[in-house]
């Protein structure tokens, strides 16, 4: 129980009822769903997307709700204490944060922002500093983790409530520092507002996540990732990304840059690409105004030396030694982003969450590096939201890839063949082939078996996900199990041919 003035600290409200009988009131705890609500809960009402919280507020009366935060005045019971806000996301964050007891301003909090490799860099600066012997959560799109804990989340930026509430119960349990995401939907819509970051990283920016509810321009998408920017003490900016200095014009923090074209506080040069049984992987030295040391990350291409250079900005800033981020960073791997499946001797497989143009286009052109025969590419596209995905994945596939296998990727409620029929449409023009298999389990099986010596196949849209959204469900899929498995019988069916060749 935490009492009202104490939840409501800095908040600027008015209210139906005299703030000074505040002392004497508890609050159990804080709800932003009606369902939720409980005896001696607090109600806030968010007008969201789809439905406005202000129709809830008799059912968190009736559940036993009695103060209720409202950016709206409504007509309620006279035993209803009304706390009328301007903006009541913001009020929820301010609200959440003394909650809980502002635990983010006791623990050191790294925000990752960018149109893609937040999950990949969250994950590596955990595995940096957690070897480093800081004890560090992580929060993003893959779920919350700390001490071998974890939780699912809902969004990649949860909710400012469940944000806090998360930060207490690290802080609580020995974490020092926490590494999250934070989406540009979650700063959008205040999530992050009141959480005391120390540093911010921002990896790059193309136009995604723009549409009716989501972002109304490109322009409004970055002033959103660019807010991070005025939330934290420290900066680390990707200066090769061509929107960085409108970043660098809106932010308000110190900052360091790190590129490999332009010259930048950490810069990689004498970039060179490896290939092993089980990772493909970069060698690159990392040049600061003083120091030169030679660097190796077990993930592919351009891309991935960006990810590493930001995790050594950072872990530089936090007065890492450099050995143990250059070990640590040898070994990081992050589930379902660039992930080898060492389980053909004579293929590779890669399991990648690309699940947009821009990101399949730099994993396919990435592998070019890489000797390889065929490119073999399997994909699908999201059901129920913007089309312009599956026209972007198609030009890219059949442009890169010497085949195409166009599949399910969480079709919904949409028909699988109708979302391949759009995708489908880039490749009237192109010399690439392309097969249909809406199964995608079968699909994935067809993928391996058609694995040939020094060929490539990349799975991409799954990444991490471990369900296949159909109608509404969410059906247990593992494509990992799935390759796998049909890897194992292949080598099984092969046992003699092979043991005759060696
Ligand atoms: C479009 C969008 O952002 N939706 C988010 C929003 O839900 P909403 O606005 O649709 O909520 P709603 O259904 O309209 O309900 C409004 C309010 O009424 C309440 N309610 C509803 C029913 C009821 O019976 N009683 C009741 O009290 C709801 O709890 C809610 O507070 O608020 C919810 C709580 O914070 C979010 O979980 C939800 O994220 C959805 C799942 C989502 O897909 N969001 C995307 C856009 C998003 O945020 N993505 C970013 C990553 C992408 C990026 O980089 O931007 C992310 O951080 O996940
Ligand atoms: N720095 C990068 N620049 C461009 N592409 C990247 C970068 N890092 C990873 N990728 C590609 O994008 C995919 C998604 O990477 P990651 O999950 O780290 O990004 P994200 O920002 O969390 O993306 P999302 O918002 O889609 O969850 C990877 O599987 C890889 O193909």
């Amino acid at each position: 129980m935490v009492k009202l003035t104490k939840v409501l600290e800095d908040v600027v409200f008015t209210s139906n009822t005299d703030s000074k009988g505040f002392d004497d009131i508890e609050i159990v705890d804080i709800a932003y769903s009606s369902l939720k609500c409980q005896e001696g809960y607090m109600f806030v009402a968010l007008k969201g997307e789809t439905v406005d919280g202000h129709k809830y507020v008799f059912d968190a009366y009736s559940r036993g709700a009695r103060v209720f935060v409202l950016q709206d005045d409504i007509e309620m019971a006279d035993d209803a204490i009304k706390i009328i806000v301007e903006d009541s996301r913001i009020a929820l964050s301010k609200i959440s944060a003394n909650y809980f007891g502002n635990p983010s301003k006791s623990l050191k909090i790294i925000g990752v922002t960018g149109t893609k490799g937040k999950t990949t860099i969250t994950n590596y600066i955990s595995e940096v500093l957690n070897r480093a012997g800081i004890n560090t959560g992580v929060v993003g799109t893959n779920g919350t983790f700390y001490n071998n804990i974890s939780e699912t989340t809902v969004n990649t930026t949860p909710e400012s409530y469940e944000l806090h509430r998360i930060f207490r119960k690290m802080l609580d349990s020995g974490v020092e520092c926490v590494s999250m995401e934070v989406s540009s939907g979650g700063l959008q819509r205040h999530r992050v507002e009141h959480v005391d970051f120390d540093v911010a990283i921002f990896t790059n920016l193309s136009p995604d996540h723009i549409g009716p509810k989501e972002h109304p321009t490109f322009q409004n998408y970055l002033e959103c990732k660019a807010k991070l920017f005025t939330l934290a003490k420290h900066g680390i900016i990707n200066i090769d990304d061509e929107h960085a200095q409108e970043i660098i014009d809106i932010a308000t923090c110190d900052i360091e840059t790190f590129g490999i074209k332009k010259q930048a506080d950490i810069r990689a040069t004498n970039i060179e690409y490896s290939k092993n049984l089980d990772s493909l992987g970069v060698k690159f030295v990392c040049e600061t105004k003083n120091t030169a040391g030679n660097y190796y990350i077990c993930s592919p291409g351009m891309f991935s030396i960006y990810n590493a250079l930001a995790v050594i900005a950072v872990c530089k800033y936090l007065g890492v030694k450099k050995e143990i981020t250059r070990e640590a960073l040898t070994e990081a791997k992050v589930c379902g982003r660039v992930e080898v499946l060492s389980v053909l001797p004579y293929a590779t497989i890669i399991i990648d969450y690309a699940h947009n143009g821009v990101s399949l286009e730099n994993i396919l052109k990435t592998l070019e590096h890489y000797d390889h025969k065929r490119l073999i590419c399997l994909f699908g596209s999201v059901g129920g939201r913007t089309k312009i995905r599956r026209k972007e994945l198609g030009d890219v596939a059949s442009r890169e890839c010497d085949l195409s296998i166009l599949t399910s990727d969480n079709p919904d409620f949409e028909d699988p063949l109708e979302i391949i029929d759009d995708i489908a449409k880039s490749f009237d023009k192109a010399k690439s082939k392309y097969i249909v298999e809406p199964d995608r389990k079968k699909a994935v099986q067809l993928a391996v078996r058609m694995a040939r010596e020094g060929d490539m196949i990349v799975l991409a849209g799954k990444g991490h996900e471990t369900y296949q959204l159909i109608k509404g469900v969410k059906v247990p899929f593992s494509e990992r199990e799935i390759v796998k498995e049909e890897a194992r019988k292949i080598l099984e069916s092969r046992k003699d041919e092979i043991m005759i060749a060696n």
